[in-house]
C-alpha cells in the first residue's frame, strides 16, 4: 500500500533574483574598486621600476630603500649598498677578481666597509657605476647626506 509522505513544514528559502540592473552596479562598483587599489598600483610601479637598466640615466634616479635591497640576496639576484648607492652586481659576481664568495657575503646589505677596507683603486667606484640601480632615500643614508660620515673618518 502507498503510504502519503507528509509535505516539509519549511521550504527552503529560494534565492532572490536580483535585477541586471543591480548587478550592473555591482560590476561598475568593482571595477572602480579595482581602478583605486593601492596593491594594484604598487604592482604597476615595481614592474615598471624594475625595467631600469643598471647604469641607465633613469636607474640613477631611482630611490631604493634598505628593506628593498634586503630582498635581492642570491647568488641569482645579489644587490648591495656602497656609499649609499645601490648596485646590482648579479652579472659580476663571477667577473670579481676578488672572487665571488667576498660580495655574496653582502648580498642584500650593506657592503661599503668591506669595500673600503679591502684595498680598491679609485677607478673600481666607476667601474661600479653600470651597476648602479639607485640610491638610498635621505634618511637612511650614512655617507652621502648633510653631517654624514665621511669617507675619511672610515678605518682602513
Ligand atoms: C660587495 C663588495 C664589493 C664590490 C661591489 C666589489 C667590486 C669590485 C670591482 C668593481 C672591482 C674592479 C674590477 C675592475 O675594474 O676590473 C673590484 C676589484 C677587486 N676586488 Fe672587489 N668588490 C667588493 C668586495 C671585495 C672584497 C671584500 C674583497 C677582498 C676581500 C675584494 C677584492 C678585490 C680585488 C683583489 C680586486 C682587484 C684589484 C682592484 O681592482 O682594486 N673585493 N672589486
Amino acid at each position: 500500500m502507498a503510504t502519503v509522505q507528509a509535505a516539509p513544514t519549511s521550504l527552503p528559502t529560494p534565492i532572490p533574483k536580483q535585477d541586471s540592473k543591480e548587478l550592473d552596479i555591482m560590476a561598475l562598483t568593482m571595477a572602480a574598486l579595482r581602478l583605486v587599489n593601492p596593491w594594484t598600483v604598487e604592482k604597476k610601479a615595481d614592474k615598471w621600476s624594475d625595467s631600469y637598466e643598471p647604469g641607465s640615466p633613469e636607474a640613477k634616479d631611482r630611490v631604493i630603500t634598505l628593506d628593498e635591497v634586503a630582498l635581492h640576496d642570491t647568488p641569482q639576484d645579489c644587490w648591495v649598498v656602497i656609499y649609499d648607492r645601490v648596485y646590482d652586481i648579479t652579472t659580476f659576481l663571477y667577473e670579481h677578481p676578488g672572487g665571488a664568495d667576498v660580495m655574496l657575503e653582502y648580498a642584500g646589505q650593506d657592503a661599503s666597509t668591506a669595500f673600503r677596507s679591502s684595498g680598491h683603486s679609485r677607478n673600481t667606484g666607476k667601474t661600479l657605476d653600470r651597476f648602479l640601480v639607485g640610491e638610498l632615500p635621505m634618511h637612511e643614508r650614512m655617507y652621502r647626506r648633510p653631517g654624514g660620515m665621511r669617507l675619511s673618518d672610515i678605518p682602513e
